[in-house]
C-alpha cells in the first residue's frame, strides 16, 4: 500500500501548483501514517462469522485497514463496525460470531492465540490470558494503545457517538486515558470529514503527562489530534505567577464570570447627545433617544461585547438612511456603509461602546477595590474581594505577575468580548482537578462540539477539586452528558488496591473501590527504611526487574533523593523523559505521579506525601494517587509512622 502511494504520479492530474501542493502534502501524510513500526503488528484478531451471517466469512481485525495487491481487504480497521463483535461479542450474544481468536505477541513475533467458541455451550470461559500478559508486558518508553484488549464496558465508551458529551469516573488504573485516546481515534474514523473541519483536541493535566500519552493516537495511525494543558490553552498573558489558595479559590469560583461580565458590560455608557451625519450640503441627525433604543436593544440581545460594538455604527447609519429615504431620497448600501465609517459615527461608538482590553480588564478588577467592588456588590463578600485583590498592583500588562488562574480570567473576558472557536470534539483527562472558571474556559472550546470527560473523584488535589460530576458538567456547559462508571481495575494488582482503598473512606467516602483484575501475590512490600540508602536499594531491587521503575516522593524529598541515587551511581530520569532500555527508573515528586505508572513502584515515606499537603483530605489523595502507579510491584518504605489511615498498626499488613 505504501509503494502503491509513493508511486502516484501527480504531475497529470493538477491544474496548478497549490494543487499540486496541496495533494503532495497529503500524499506524505498519508505515507507517514503507512509507515512501519516494527513492534506494531498488522493485527490482532480474527473473527469467524456463523454461516448464517455474513456469509460465514473470517475477518483479520487490526490497527489499520490493509488490503491486497488486487485491493481486496485482508486486515479490516478496528473501527468498522464489522469489528465491533471482535469487542462485544459474548456467549450470551455473540453478534453472529462463532469464533474469536486473539493472537498474542512478543516484540513483533507472533507467540500465542486464543480462541473463544462463542456459540458452543460446552466451552469453557476465558480467563483472560493474554489480556493479562498485554497488561503485564514490561514497559520502556510512552504509554501504548490497548486496541487488542479494549474491554466490552470501555468499548462502549470508545463507540459511542459523536453528539453526546461522556463523563467517565472511574478509579486509578480502570483505563480512563486509554479509553479516551481511542474514542478520539474512533471518532476520527467515523466522522473523519466533520472532524478535519472542526478540529479534535486533548486537554492533560501537564506536559509531562502528556509526553507520556502522546505516542497513543500517532501508533493509531492518528496523527493531527493537538494536545495541550489547560494553562497552555488560555496562553494569553505569560503566567508567572501563584496565588495564595484563598485567592486561587476566589478566582476558580464560577461567580466570577458574572462579575467580568458585569465590568465588560459596564462600558457601555447611555448616549446622551444625538449623532450628527453631515452628507453634501445636507445634516442628518439621529436623536438620543432613538440612540438609547439601539443601545437597549443591543444589550438586551445576548451578543458578545464585540460583535454588538460591530453592529452599533451600522445601526445608526441605518437610522439615518431611513431619515434620507423619509426625505425623498433613494441611498442604497454603499452610502449605508460610508456613513457608518464616517468620522461622526465613529466618534459616536467609540464614546458609547469603547473598545475593551480583556487583559487590561482583569488586570484593574484585581487592581482597583473600587472597580472590583462595583462589579462584585452582591457576588462576592468583601473577605472574597479582599482575596483577589493584589497588594501592590502592578503597572501593566506585561509588567504584572499573572497566575494561572487570572489567565483563565482573561479568557473569559475574551470570549465576552468576542466568541471562541468551538472544535468538534474535545478530550478532558484528569478532569477532577478544575475549576468552574476552568470548565468554563474548555466548555467554549466545544459549544458546538462534543466533550469526553475523564476523572477520578477520589484524586482531585486541588483546593477547587470537583465534588460532584454534574456540577462540573454544569459548569462544562453539557449538563445533559451521561456519566458512565469504570471499575474494572487494570493498572493496580489487587493486593495492592486493596490497600491503597483502605484511604477512600478517610477521602472520598461513597466511592467505588476498584475491582483489579489481576491477583498477583507478592506484588506489594511495606518495610521501614533507615535512611535514603535503603530507598536506594529498593530502586536497585525493582531494577532488577524487566520495565520501568518509579521512585515516587513527597516534592521536598527529591533532591535529597536525587542526590542520594547520583552517589551511587544510578542514572534516572524526570517525569516526562522517555525510558529506555538502559535508564529505566524515574524519580517523580508526588505532585507530578498522576496519570503516570510504572511496572515497580518504591515509595518513599507515606507520612510526608501526606504532610505536605495544605490539609489531611488533600495529603491522602495525594497519597492514594502515588499507592496506584504500580502494574507489577509496590515497595513502600517508611522512615516514619505509616499514617493511621492506611491501617498503621501493621497488624494485617504485608510486609517483606
Ligand atoms: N482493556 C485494556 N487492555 C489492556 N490494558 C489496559 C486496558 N485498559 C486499561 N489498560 C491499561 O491499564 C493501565 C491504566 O490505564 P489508564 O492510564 O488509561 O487508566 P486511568 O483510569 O486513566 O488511570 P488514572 O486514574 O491513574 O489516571 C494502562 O497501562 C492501560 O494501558
Amino acid at each position: 500500500m505504501r509503494e502503491d502511494v509513493e508511486a502516484l504520479d501527480i504531475r497529470d492530474v493538477t491544474a496548478n501548483w497549490v494543487n499540486a501542493a496541496v495533494l503532495e502534502s497529503q500524499i506524505s501524510e498519508r505515507i507517514k501514517a503507512l509507515a512501519d513500526l516494527a513492534h506494531t503488528p498488522l493485527f490482532f484478531g480474527r473473527l469467524d462469522y456463523q454461516r448464517t451471517t455474513q456469509q460465514g466469512q473470517r475477518f483479520y481485525i487490526g490497527r489499520r485497514h490493509v488490503h491486497d495487491g488486487g485491493g481486496d481487504p485482508m486486515v479490516i480497521d478496528w473501527r468498522a463496525p464489522v469489528s465491533q463483535p471482535f469487542y462485544r461479542a459474548s456467549r450470551k450474544d455473540p453478534m453472529g460470531v462463532r469464533l474469536r481468536r486473539r493472537f498474542g505477541y512478543t516484540g513483533g513475533e507472533l507467540t500465542a492465540y486464543e480462541d473463544e467458541h462463542l456459540t458452543d455451550p460446552a466451552a469453557a470461559d476465558l480467563t483472560g490470558t493474554l489480556l493479562r500478559a498485554e497488561i503485564e508486558r514490561p514497559r520502556v518508553g510512552p504509554m501504548r494503545d490497548i486496541v487488542a484488549t479494549i474491554q466490552p464496558e470501555q468499548d462502549e465508551i470508545v463507540r459511542s457517538g459523536l453528539t453526546g458529551t461522556v463523563c467517565v469516573q472511574g478509579g486509578p488504573g480502570t483505563g480512563k486515558t486509554a479509553v479516551g485516546l481511542h474514542r478520539v481515534a474512533y471518532l476520527l474514523y467515523a466522522h473523519r470529514e466533520r472532524l478535519a473541519r472542526t478540529g479534535t483536541l486533548v486537554v492533560g493535566p501537564n506536559r509531562s503527562f502528556l509526553h507520556y500519552i502522546e505516542q497513543v493516537l500517532p501508533a493509531l495511525g492518528e496523527l493531527e489530534v493537538k494536545q495541550t494543558t489547560v494553562t497552555d490553552l488560555v496562553a494569553h498573558v505569560e503566567v508567572r505567577g501563584t496565588d495564595e489558595p484563598p485567592a486561587a479559590l476566589v478566582k476558580g469560583d464560577a461567580r466570577m464570570a458574572r462579575v467580568l461580565r458585569r465590568a465588560i458590560r459596564s462600558h457601555v455608557t447611555t448616549p446622551t447627545e444625538p449623532v450628527v451625519v453631515v452628507r453634501g450640503s445636507r445634516r442628518w441627525r439621529v436623536p438620543t433617544y432613538e440612540l438609547q433604543h439601539i443601545v437597549a436593544e443591543l444589550l438586551d440581545r445576548d451578543i458578545r461585547y464585540g460583535a454588538a460594538r460591530d453592529a452599533l455604527p451600522q445601526r445608526i447609519a441605518h437610522a439615518v438612511l431611513l431619515r434620507m429615504e423619509a426625505a425623498g431620497e433613494a441611498p442604497d448600501d454603499r452610502v449605508q456603509d460610508a456613513v457608518a465609517r464616517g468620522a461622526a459615527v465613529k466618534a459616536a461608538v467609540k464614546a458609547i461602546w469603547p473598545q475593551v482590553d480583556p487583559a487590561k480588564l482583569v488586570l484593574r478588577l484585581l487592581s482597583q477595590p473600587e472597580f472590583l467592588a462595583e462589579h462584585a456588590e452582591g457576588v462576592l463578600s468583601a473577605d472574597e474581594q479582599r482575596a483577589v485583590l493584589w497588594t501592590r498592583p502592578p503597572r501593566s500588562v506585561r509588567s504584572a505577575r499573572w497566575s494561572a488562574a487570572d489567565a483563565v480570567l482573561i479568557d473569559e473576558a475574551n470570549d465576552l468580548v468576542e466568541r471562541t472557536p468551538s472544535l468538534g470534539h474535545v478530550v478532558l483527562d484528569e478532569a477532577q482537578d478544575l475549576s468552574p472558571m476552568q470548565y468554563r474556559a474548555v466548555g467554549r472550546r466545544c459549544t458546538t462540539g462534543s466533550a469526553t470527560v475523564l476523572g477520578d473523584l477520589a484524586q482531585g488535589t486541588t483546593p477547587w477539586a470537583t465534588a460532584s460530576w454534574s456540577e462540573a458538567l454544569t459548569h462544562l456547559g453539557k449538563p445533559d452528558a451521561v456519566v458512565e462508571e469504570l471499575t474494572a481495575g487494570f493498572r493496580v494488582p489487587r493486593e495492592v488496591i486493596a490497600y491503597a482503598s483502605r484511604l477512600l473512606p478517610h477521602m472520598s467516602p461513597g466511592l467505588t473501590e476498584v475491582r483489579s483484575v489481576r491477583e498477583s501475590p507478592g506484588s506489594l512490600r511495606i518495610r521501614p527504611s533507615r535512611g535514603d540508602g535503603d530507598v536506594v536499594t529498593a530502586c536497585l531491587s525493582a531494577l532488577r526487574h524487566e520495565g520501568s521503575t518509579g521512585l515516587i516522593a513527597a516534592d521536598a524529598r527529591v533532591p535529597a533523593l536525587a542526590s542520594a541515587l547520583t552517589g551511587a551511581g544510578v542514572p534516572f530520569l524526570a517525569p516526562g523523559e522517555e525510558t529506555t532500555r538502559d535508564t529505566r527508573l524515574t524519580l517523580v515528586p508526588a505532585s507530578l505521579a498522576k496519570g503516570l505508572e510504572y511496572d515497580h513502584v518504591v515509595l518513599d515515606d507515606p507520612a510526608a506525601v501526606v504532610a505536605a499537603e495544605p490539609d489531611e483530605r488533600t495529603g491522602l489523595r495525594r497519597l492514594y494517587v502515588a499507592l496506584t502507579r504500580a502494574v507489577s510491584g509496590l515497595t513502600v518504605l517508611h522512615s516514619s509512622p505509616l499514617p493511621w489511615q492506611l491501617g498503621g498498626n501493621g497488624a494485617d499488613q504485608p510486609r517483606g
